[in-house]
């Protein structure tokens, strides 16, 4: 599990472990990390040439200590402090170890580094750069038109800018990072869009704070918790004890939707899969997947992909079975807040928006919710008090109590019409295995990037390729 904490937490943990140690002893293993790496980016050390942006906090305290051990080890380092007072340790060690510096001028350099490390600010920061630091990082590691660079920029902490806390980028200049080198936990800007990209790769220094750190409310599930979660027959099992999907999915306007839903439901992971809809769409499910049966009982439903104005009716009846449920693309149109059953009692659910469709849900602008992911997702959880699964690059699983799974599986080649509807029915089928919904979803959701990956392999895909791959995936998990 990759856990992400907030600012105030890993305060509170810092606190605690710095009581337990050395003064300074903290920095010296976030600076030692911070130097490895940094020295693993450029591959060698002489005739390198590294320039730190120091900010007036601790940030920039690990990125002189840093730059001090660099320098011991023969790169040219030089320091641009943009502030007049800045970690005063860090400085006299940097001096100390041959490294130099000077103040922000405005000139930039005669020739340009190898590596910027960004120690402008950490989790001190408030969003957005000053314009000094925004033009000494323009002048260090310049831009072209396409965003390309020629030098590598390293983050120590936090790529400064970001909101840490929230995932949230600043309405002005923020850096964006190849290399994030982080301490103690992520945060969860590391794992959160829009922010989370402007981390570039992220890489964990162990500095002894594990045991101090709360449990995390914004976790990132790995290979392994997947593996554990996942449904395995035992050797009594028949297909009713293993659960089965019903999907009610696709229409005579989109009647693809419905097979690709099928096709999700039809991993293999559930007992059995029941189509009920359109008779068109049921011809062409049979013909496609001969296993798959019609009307009878079910242990979940997914209900939405592809439908057309019979959706409404499809949630309602799929809704009256009070068993687990997702609901999908146009049955979120007909859903009211709680989701409940006709009866009220509480109905486990799984809703499956995207953007658009959660700001539709919540009456917002579908900019406002990729602006601020993290927050809408518990918004949504929150006021349809049911598990929501916000699809993205990232998607955010959010648990009614807040908690909140990112999943980081899926290459962009997964943005692919249908994409969606595969995984509605693989998140029905790990529902009527037994899953609850908030597991269903974020194994779900793992499972679909990681069959997309493998699909892929670096190129184009569609839908379909998506769903024939979560067995290979799956069996890969088990082995
Ligand atoms: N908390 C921890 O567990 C550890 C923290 N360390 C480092 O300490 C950092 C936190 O240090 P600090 O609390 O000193 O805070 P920061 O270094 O993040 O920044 C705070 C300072 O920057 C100024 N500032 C705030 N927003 C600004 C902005 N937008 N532009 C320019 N200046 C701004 C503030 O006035 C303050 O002086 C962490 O990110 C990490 O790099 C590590 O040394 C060791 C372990
Ligand atoms: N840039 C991206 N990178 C990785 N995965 C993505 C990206 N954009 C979308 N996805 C994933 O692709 C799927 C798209 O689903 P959806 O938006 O419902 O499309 P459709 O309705 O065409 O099926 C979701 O699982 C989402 O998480
Ligand atoms: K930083």
């Amino acid at each position: 599990m990759r856990a992400a904490h907030t600012e105030a937490q890993v305060r509170d943990a810092e606190a605690a472990l710095a009581s337990t140690l050395a003064d300074g002893a903290l920095m010296q293993r976030a600076a030692t990390g911070l130097a490895y790496a940094v020295l693993g980016l450029l591959g060698g050390a002489y005739g390198r040439r590294v320039v730190l942006l120091v900010g007036s906090g601790a940030n920039g305290g690990d990125a002189l200590h840093a730059g001090a051990l660099l320098a011991r080890r023969g790169v040219a380092v030089e320091a641009v402090l943009l502030s007049e007072a800045v970690h005063a340790e860090g400085l006299a060690a940097l001096r100390a170890a041959g490294g130099r510096d000077r103040g922000w001028d405005g000139t930039g350099p005669r020739r340009l580094p190898d590596v910027v490390v960004d120690g402008i600010v950490g989790i001190g920061g408030r969003p957005g750069l000053k314009p000094d630091a925004a033009a000494a990082l323009a002048a260090y590691a310049p831009e072209d038109d396409t965003g390309a660079r020629p030098v590598q920029v390293v983050a120590v902490d936090v790529p400064s800018g970001v909101e840490v806390d929230t995932g949230r980028l600043p309405d002005g200049a923020h850096v964006r990072a190849d290399l994030t080198v982080t301490f103690g936990t992520h945060k969860v800007a590391h794992l959160v869009d829009p922010a989370s990209p402007a981390c570039g790769a992220v890489h964990l220094v162990d500095i002894g704070l594990g045991p101090h750190l709360p449990p995390a409310d914004v976790v990132a599930l790995q290979a392994d918790d997947v593996a554990a979660l996942l449904p395995r027959p035992g050797r009594a099992a028949h297909k009713y004890t293993r659960g089965v999907v019903g999907v009610r999915a696709g229409s005579g306007r989109y009647p693809g939707a419905g097979l690709l839903a099928v096709a999700g439901a039809a991993s293999g992971l559930a007992g059995m899969v029941r189509y009920v809809g359109d008779p068109t769409v049921l011809d062409r499910v049979r013909e496609a997947h001969p296993e798959v049966v019609g009307v009878g009982r079910v242990q979940s439903w997914t209900v939405g992909s592809g439908g057309d104005n019979r959706a409404g009716a499809a949630l309602r009846a799929a809704l009256a079975d009070e068993v687990p449920l997702v609901v999908d693309a146009e049955a979120l149109r007909h859903l009211d807040a709680p989701v409940r059953a006709e009866d009220g009692s509480s109905v486990p659910a799984v809703l499956t928006p995207h953007a658009g469709e959660l700001a539709s849900l919540l009456g917002v602008e579908r900019a406002d919710v990729e602006a601020d992911q993290l927050a809408y997702a518990r918004r949504a959880a929150q006021r349809y008090d049911t598990v929501v699964l916000l699809k993205g690059p990232h998607s955010l699983v959010a648990h009614p109590d807040g908690r909140v799974r990112v999943n980081t599986t899926g290459p962009s080649w997964l943005a692919t019409a249908g994409a969606g509807d595969v995984l509605a029915g693989l998140v029905g089928a790990l529902l009527a295995t037994g899953l609850d919904p908030f597991d269903a979803a974020a194994v779900g959701s793992w499972l679909h990037g990681a069959a997309a990956t493998y699909a892929s392999q670096g190129g184009p895909i569609v839908a379909s390729d998506v769903a024939d791959a979560v067995g290979e995936v799956v069996r890969s998990l088990l082995a």
